[in-house]
């Protein structure tokens, strides 16, 4: 094993060279590169800081975690350092890349089972060390386990690595989203009673599958849909048939792992001693089987890229179509958990395709035909219905668990927690549309992306898609939602909106006779802005009133904030969320009007040049210009202050390792 310490990588960009990229992640590109100074080849890691909006700590941590673990199968930091807006990670180059893009590009069925055993033994062996440490690493998949040209497999991406043994705030982060939904534990995905390290072994053992066919279950299948086929169906498995080229042990491996009941899952360390992994081999016995005539990680890497983005472009319209569809009206249907049975039902007939089963659906229905007799009647013992917390129970759908109505009718009506809360960290789903304040707090702590939504939900997503990285930035704190979790509250809320879905400007030009200043609809005079069925109300917002949204901005109106016995202070969450809402609504409500003109037959332009009238109205009085520019200034100091409270963590983090090698070697 390579003791990092020993050499000193440079703290500086000039002394690397940049030569192609090796991979892409959804915050990062990978380079190979060449540290100067040491002559090694590394792997660089560049992370565009002003991407990242407000997980800063959440790649704080990454780093942090990368630089102090010390094991032969984790991929560790030598250093890190910011190069402009650019965090820059340096890390061993792995020359073999992920098992997903060897996959990808020559195993695409995945790989032979000693091939497995040893890459899943050494991947045990890091989770083994991380638990101990008390470390989930909650993104185990193929695409994080690297292979180095001499066949050594590191774990890397600790981008969602969370410590079990924290107080305080990052203890509770663990009651926070995050994750890949395929390889994701259904206990985390219910948000229910918080997880532990045992989600790592359901990631292990979808890995374990991924690793056995070139893909992970449900993958052919859009983000909401893997949800709930992964909540409502039994768990994926290698079917005793279909996978006969494994073994006995395998599948039995697999089994343990995928139990839903994580108390039921072994220890890491118990799983290790599992009889599959006496057909691990050696390091050598993977350069021979697998890395010995791959092409250069960049070639294949250049390679995969183009044949991605020709795929996209073959599929954009079709995919778009169905999986925003697919999103969509998953979303209302789940968050509309105390459903209206008619509504429900044509929700359902909207999710309902016609894909063919996927490579873990013949397993199913295997299963289900045991529980099932032929005249479909359940047999002895078995349940009618669909649970989502139980292994022995498996759902009733048919080709892609939604296709009986009556069976999403019962599973719907079973979710055990607030389901919308399950989607929030992957897909957009505003926090205000899920939580109260207190759970957004934990998302703050936790450093994920607080807004994640456009706050339009009910809009045509033709009409937004070009936005949407856009609409997902920081929306600034203070805001509260007309929900608390009640269901009858949120029922009657539903109620009330559903009425009103359909775009926003749409409803509301409709509503008001063009006049954009009316935000309201007339039934609850205090409701300054919509988040889908939500809705943001100027009590709740701060105490200054309706006119704290950006519509009241928009609409030139006064805004209303400035209570004289007001400080700066408490007033500058609401301009600062005014000011980030601003220019987001002002590209939604371009982007809306050309839509619905577009939709009437109406010309686009005139209607376009009125809005940007509109927008362009300046702060009214001069007490608002002023508290304008004091609010941007003490944003950029804010953004200066963070950026060096963060360089010089790092630093910290940095000498407090160099000192622990120092005072290990001093007590050696
Ligand atoms: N040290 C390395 N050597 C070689 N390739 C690497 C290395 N680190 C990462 N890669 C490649 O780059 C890809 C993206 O890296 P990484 O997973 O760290 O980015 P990310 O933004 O955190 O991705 P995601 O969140 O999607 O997992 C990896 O899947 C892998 O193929």
């Amino acid at each position: 094993m390579e003791h990092v310490s020993e050499k000193r990588f440079p703290l500086n960009a000039k002394d690397y060279k940049l030569y192609e990229e090796v991979g892409e992640g959804v915050s990062a590109t990978v380079y190979r590169a060449l540290c100067v100074p040491l002559n090694k080849i590394v792997a660089i890691k560049v992370l565009d800081l002003e991407k990242c909006n407000n997980d800063l700590d959440g790649i704080r941590r990454e780093v942090q975690t990368m630089t102090l673990i010390d094991h032969p199968n984790l991929l560790r930091a030598y250093c890190s350092f910011t190069a402009g807006h650019n965090l820059w990670v340096v890390m061993p180059y792995m020359a073999g890349g992920s098992c997903l893009h060897i996959m990808k590009s020559d195993y695409p069925e995945g790989f032979e089972e000693p091939v497995i055993a040893t890459l899943l033994r050494e991947v045990l062996k890091a989770l083994v060390y991380l638990h101990a440490h008390g470390h989930i690493h909650r993104d185990v998949k193929a695409g994080n386990i690297l292979i180095d040209s001499d066949g050594m497999v590191k774990v890397a991406d600790f981008g969602v690595s969370a410590c079990m043994f924290d107080a305080g705030d990052r203890q509770r982060s663990r009651n926070t989203f995050v994750g890949t939904p395929c390889w994701m534990a259904p206990e985390v995905m219910q948000q229910l009673h918080g997880y532990d390290f045992k989600a790592d072994i359901w990631s292990f053992g979808i890995t374990a599958l991924e690793l056995a066919h070139g893909h992970a279950p449900f993958s052919k299948y859009p983000p909401m849909k893997v949800l709930l086929m992964t909540l409502q169906n039994a768990p994926p498995g290698l079917d005793y048939e279909r996978d006969k080229r494994f073994s006995k042990s395998f599948k039995e491996m697999v089994g343990t792992c995928l139990v839903k009941d994580p108390k039921k899952r072994p220890t890491s360390e118990k799983l290790l001693k599992h009889p599959f992994f006496k057909h691990a081999r050696s390091y050598e016995y993977l350069t021979k089987t697998i890395l010995d005539g791959l092409a250069p990680l960049g070639d294949r890497f250049r390679v995969l890229k183009a044949k991605e983005a020709d795929l996209l472009v073959q599929n954009k319209a079709l995919y778009e179509d169905k999986e925003q569809l697919s999103q969509k009206e998953y979303i209302r249907g789940i968050s509309a958990w105390n459903f209206n049975l008619e509504d429900l039902k044509s929700q359902a007939a909207l999710i309902q395709d016609d894909d063919t089963p996927n490579a873990e659906e013949p397993d199913m229905d295997k299963k289900l035909k045991n529980k099932y007799n032929d005249n479909g009647v359940p047999a002895e013992g078995s349940l009618a219905v669909t649970t989502n917390d139980s292994d022995a129970k498996p759902t009733l759908d048919k080709e892609d668990g939604f296709s009986d109505i009556q069976d999403l009718e019962s599973s719907l009506a079973s979710f055990p927690i607030k389901p919308l809360e399950a989607l929030k960290g992957c897909f957009d789903i505003g926090e205000d549309d899920v939580n109260n304040g207190s759970q957004r707090d934990l998302d703050q702590d936790y450093g994920r992306n607080e807004n994640g939504s456009s706050g339009l939900s009910s809009v045509p997503q033709s009409a937004l898609t070009e936005h949407k990285k856009y609409l997902s930035g920081s929306l600034v704190p203070d805001k509260k939602v007309v929900t608390d979790g009640d269901r009858d509250y949120l029922q009657a809320k539903y109620n009330s909106d559903r009425n009103h879905s359909g775009p926003l400007l749409y409803r509301q030009k409709r509503d008001s006779n063009n006049n954009l200043a009316s935000v309201d609809d007339g039934s609850e005079g205090a409701v300054i802005q919509r988040k889908g069925r939500f809705k943001v109300t100027s009590a709740d917002l701060s105490p200054k009133g309706p006119s704290n949204s950006a519509f009241g901005l928009v609409s030139g109106g006064s805004i209303g904030l400035l209570n004289q016995t007001s400080t700066v202070a408490s007033i500058l969450p609401s301009l600062q969320f005014i000011l980030q809402q601003n220019s987001m609504q002002r590209e939604e409500i371009i982007k809306l009007i050309k839509y619905v003109e577009q939709s009437c037959g109406k010309n686009t332009e005139s209607a376009e040049a009125g809005i940007l009238d509109l927008l362009q109205v300046p702060p009214a009085t001069n007490r608002e210009r002023e508290l304008h520019a004091q609010v941007i200034q003490l944003q950029q100091s804010i953004g200066s202050l963070v950026e060096e409270v963060q360089r010089q963590k790092m630093k910290n983090a940095q000498l407090e390792k160099q000192l622990n090698s120092m005072a290990n070697r001093v007590e050696e």
